[in-house]
């Protein structure tokens, strides 16, 4: 970009100071409602904003200046976002561009990443996805989720869990959090570590569902130099990386029992071996485990080994799941709204507030600050309304009648999951493999494995 534009920007956006660090972004979209929602969600992130409420627009603008990413909606009045799409591709710009689209609509989703667009936001749009799309678009830092936040609720069963938090942060002893999915026990763990002796320490945060189970061993505790092909340079594992610190083992129910062995002898001599080393290492670790899955059954299944339930439960946690926090909806809700909106003042109208105590909230508050960031999109003059809440009468059904087809994104999100997870197995975590066998770019595989939150293991094989 010339300077010349650069400075019409800077000033049409209004941050002439210090914006010359400032990375751009051309909305494109005729709705003045949603491109007032997703311009402040930019600015917010400190990025400079430039509009187009029309495909001409845009292309007037893509010709006369230069931006580091580009999202349009699909359809507008006077031709379609593929055409923005598709002018970029031909003229070569060196401008990533994500395309909004109706909800639902495959086929013009996977239209748009045929003629070039890194990726697609799904309409009702979700602000984390759009934030999480924008970052890795700009190759921005994706701050840890649970940052800054506090556990919320008052009723007696989270009161029961901030004050075992408050007293087992001081204590070494392993704990267990159980709970359902979205219930807060990833946040629970980060709450304890922050609280405790270790909270300057190394915090080593493992999903054990994602690690393929030939690379366990040499994950969890490194190799040396020629125990197998590859292994050109000795390593650490999780447990050396965790040293002085903690070790997060969420998805603890997912362990192969080869791997449970093992674990429980580094857990009861404190020492670890690396694959191809003939001696032992001690290890000082902080134990943090979690699972949605019911860990007692698994033992009683012989699924999981007893012994080594009894060394990472020696003290549980049991997270309450949102249904049972009912008395405390409206206040979660309104505190998740004041930090999803800081410093707007949004509420919700009497009836939404009596829709969200109603519903069951199967994915808990991850669930509900979904619903919240969706509704926050609808919504307008400040207040939110029940039919902004989106939940269909198939939503708010007994527990009995629902499906797990529904709500449908987030059951597109678990399909989509298994699709990558598999595919990623199949390739040992080599991303570029994973992405060839789904018929996906490396980036737009690398955009969706974060916003599922799937991490690639630290041993992977990366060919990026
Ligand atoms: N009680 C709570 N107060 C505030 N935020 C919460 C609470 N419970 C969950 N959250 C938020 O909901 C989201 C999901 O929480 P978290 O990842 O801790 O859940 P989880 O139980 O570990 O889920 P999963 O089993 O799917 O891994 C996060 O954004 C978290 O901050």
């Amino acid at each position: 970009m010339n300077m010349a534009d650069k400075t019409k920007r800077e000033f049409q956006s209004g941050s002439v100071k210090g914006a010359a660090l400032q990375q751009s972004v051309l909305l494109v979209d005729d709705e003045p409602d949603i491109l007032e929602l997703l311009e402040m969600t930019l600015l917010k992130m400190g990025l400079v904003v430039d509009k187009a409420a029309c495909v001409q627009e845009a292309l007037a603008k893509l010709a006369a200046n230069r931006y580091d990413l580009c999202l349009t909606d699909m359809r507008m009045p006077d031709g379609d976002g593929l055409e923005v799409v598709k002018y970029i591709a031909a003229h070569s710009l060196d401008v990533p561009v994500a395309v909004i689209t109706a909800h639902g609509n495959m086929e013009n989703a996977i239209t748009v990443l045929k003629a070039g667009a890194f990726d697609y936001l799904a309409k009702p749009l979700s602000l984390e996805q759009l934030r999480t799309l924008v970052k890795s678009a700009l190759s921005m830092p994706q701050p840890s989720p649970s940052a800054d936040k506090l556990l919320l609720g008052n009723a007696p069963a989270m009161q029961k869990v901030r004050d075992l938090i408050e007293r087992v942060a001081r204590s070494q002893a392993p704990v267990y959090i159980s709970g359902e999915s979205g219930s807060g026990k990833e946040l629970a763990a980060r709450l304890i570590v922050q609280s405790g002796p270790r909270s300057d320490q190394p915090v080593i945060a493992v999903n054990c569902g994602a690690i393929p189970e030939n690379l366990m061993e040499s994950e969890f505790f490194g190799y040396k130099k020629g125990a197998f092909t590859g292994a050109d340079k000795d390593r650490d594992g999780f447990f050396q990386a965790a040293n002085g610190g903690t070790l997060f083992l969420d998805e603890v129910a997912d362990l192969p029992l080869t791997m449970q062995v093992k674990l429980l002898r580094v857990i009861q001599e404190k020492r670890v071996r690396k694959v191809g080393s003939t001696t032992e290492e001690p290890v000082d670790v902080r134990l943090i485990s979690a699972t949605h899955k019911d860990l007692a059954e698994r033992v009683k299944s012989g699924q999981f080994r007893q012994d080594l339930y009894y060394r990472l439960n020696v003290i549980p946690i049991q997270m309450p799941s949102l249904r049972e926090l009912r008395e405390d909806i409206a206040q979660i809700a309104q505190q998740v709204l004041n930090r999803l909106r800081a410093g707007v003042p949004t509420r919700f109208s009497d009836e939404a507030l009596r829709v969200l105590q109603q519903y069951d909230f199967p994915g808990n508050v991850r669930e509900l600050e979904n619903i919240i960031e969706r509704a926050l999109a609808l919504c307008s003059e400040g207040v939110i309304a029940a039919e902004d809440l989106c939940l269909s009468p198939v939503e708010q059904a007994e527990v009995g009648e629902r499906t797990d087809k529904y709500p449908l994104p987030a059951y597109l999100d678990r399909v989509e999951k298994e699709a990558l997870m598999e595919a990623l197995q199949q390739t040992n975590f080599n991303r570029t493999a994973a992405a060839k066998l789904i018929g996906l770019t490396f980036r737009t595989m690398r955009y969706r494995m974060e916003r599922l939150g799937i991490k690639s293991p630290a041993g992977a094989d990366d060919a990026d």
